[in-house]
């Protein structure tokens, strides 16, 4: 279970907290969304979840261990977090093997190439591993991203605006590959998105951030 406990957040060249007592919980396997006009907050709570930035108050525990309190700030690279976010796009000179692999190098070379196997086949990608990002598709290269993210087999999943560089008609089927991926490792997510129907179509719970401040929290009826 993911809980975040009155976490407020200020960027030093700022004058006002750009999060305001953010709290919310969310079950483990659930996805959360986050909208909300933009400016609310919503790429910053990403932020801070991952470790990128530092509350000045406020508590984030992951499955029950304490991430960061006023007294404890654990590193980014130790918080067992997966991201998917627009600038973490896949490293363009490097095969899609090497971009997987990337985050799981302390790993033995045989249960390095087991969990590449198993991440390729979980995305369905298994045979593209000597590709580089530009040979592959749109949504290749999204299901890539995901399965570079998960290699590690993180706790909690990140996205952020995951779909933003996709065409219209491509979006749904992108999204639903996603989604159906996620769905079956059953990791927590957390979505930030602009757009109402990603956050209707795929999240349990969804958070709307206005100022910096939860304005709004529903649980999603799916249909
Ligand atoms: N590095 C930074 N330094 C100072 N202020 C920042 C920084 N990054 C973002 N901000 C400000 O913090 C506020 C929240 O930005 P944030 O990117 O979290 O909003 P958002 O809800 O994700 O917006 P969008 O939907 O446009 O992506 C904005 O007012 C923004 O200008």
């Amino acid at each position: 279970m993911i809980e975040c406990k009155d976490i407020s957040f200020r960027y030093s060249n700022a004058i006002e907290p750009t999060l305001n007592k953010v709290s919310f919980s969310l079950h483990n396997g659930g996805v959360l969304a986050v909208v909300g006009p933009s400016g609310g907050g919503k790429s910053t709570l990403l932020r801070v979840i991952a470790g990128l930035e530092t509350p000045y108050e406020g508590t984030l525990s992951i499955n029950n261990k304490v991430v960061f309190n006023v007294n404890n700030n654990v590193k980014p690279e130790n918080r067992g977090i997966g991201m998917l976010f627009q600038d973490y796009a896949l490293f363009p000179h490097m095969t899609v093997k090497k971009n997987i692999e990337y985050g799981i190098d302390h790993l033995p070379k045989k249960e390095r190439k087991q969990r590449l196997d198993e991440v390729l086949e979980l995305v369905a990608l298994g045979g593209y591993e000597k590709r580089y990002p530009h040979e592959l598709s749109g949504g290749q290269q999204q299901r890539i991203a995901l399965a570079r993210a998960l290699a590690p087999k993180p706790k909690l999943l990140l996205l952020d605006e995951p779909f933003s560089n996709l065409d219209t008609h491509l979006l749904k089927k992108v999204r639903d590959d996603l989604f159906n991926i996620i769905r079956k490792t059953n990791i927590t997510t957390i979505m930030v998105t602009h757009n109402p129907e990603d956050a209707k179509a795929e999240a349990d719970k969804i958070i709307s951030i206005v100022d910096g401040r939860i304005d709004r929290e529903v649980m999603n009826m799916k249909d």
